[in-house]
């Protein structure tokens, strides 16, 4: 199977989460997409759902979906996220922000109940590290601040290549906030909490892609014999 029907077959089973009345984060990336998009279907079948979309390209998606969205300012509390991820392990920590929505994805992910995060197989690792994490810096002083990265990074045990995101047209990577993105190429995260604490404590460091205690859940679809099956870890 391939990866895209990996992720369906994920973003399907997660579908099936949601309860008339839920307030829903809604993630961002290829596989939130599809989510996005299936329950696009439901709601336009009678399902009452709210969403609090983590992009500005989610917005438009669930838009074009007919999903009704509101804010974190109007609706602080919600009930379940679904979002995918660059990378899980076994207990449920993540790297995310591949795509650059981080930032909003963690305030949404920390304002719910429940996180259930949406990956094909491929994204279940040991050992957090191999996709470069993604590290959200404000534009000002951003070689300073690159230097002191680097210090948080070999505080915590790590080493790598940082580099700032390019988009497809070479220039810098701007996320929805108006920030940058380093991607750190560590390889291997031996301690995710302790690289954590080192990181926000960095000024000018926004966020970074280390979702730690905050999945509460997984749906990872893999391919096992031509056909796709779904693995729960957590409550999922
Ligand atoms: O910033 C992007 C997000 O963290 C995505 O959820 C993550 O990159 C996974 O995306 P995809 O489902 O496209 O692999």
């Amino acid at each position: 199977m391939s990866p895209a029907e990996l992720k369906r077959a994920a973003a399907a089973r997660a579908v099936g989460l949601v309860e008339d009345g839920m307030r829903l984060g809604l993630g961002t990336g290829s596989t939130a997409t599809v989510f996005v998009e299936l329950l696009g279907e439901k709601v336009r079948a009678g399902l009452k759902v709210v969403g609090v979309p983590t992009s500005e390209a989610t917005r438009r998606a669930a838009e074009a979906a007919g999903i009704p969205l509101t804010t974190l300012d109007e609706t602080p509390d919600l009930d379940l996220t679904i979002d995918g991820a660059d990378e899980i392990d076994p207990q449920l920590r993540l790297v995310k922000g591949g795509g650059g929505a981080l930032l909003r994805e963690k305030i949404v992910a920390a304002a719910s109940r429940r996180m259930v995060v949406i990956v094909d197989g491929a994204k279940r690792v040991e050992t957090l590290g191999r996709f470069p994490l993604p590290i959200e810096v404000v534009p000002f002083g951003l070689v300073a601040t690159t230097l002191a990265v680097a210090a948080a990074i070999r505080s915590a045990g790590c080493a790598g290549p940082l580099s700032v995101r390019k988009g497809g047209d070479g220039a810098p990577f701007v996320t929805d906030g108006g920030h940058l993105i380093l991607d750190a190429g560590l390889g291997r995260i031996p301690d995710p909490e302790a690289l954590a604490r080192a990181l926000v404590a960095v000024p000018g460091v926004v966020e970074h892609g280390l979702f730690l205690g905050l999945a509460t859940g997984a749906i990872v679809a893999e391919a096992a014999d031509g056909q796709s099956r779904i693995v729960t870890l957590g409550a999922a």
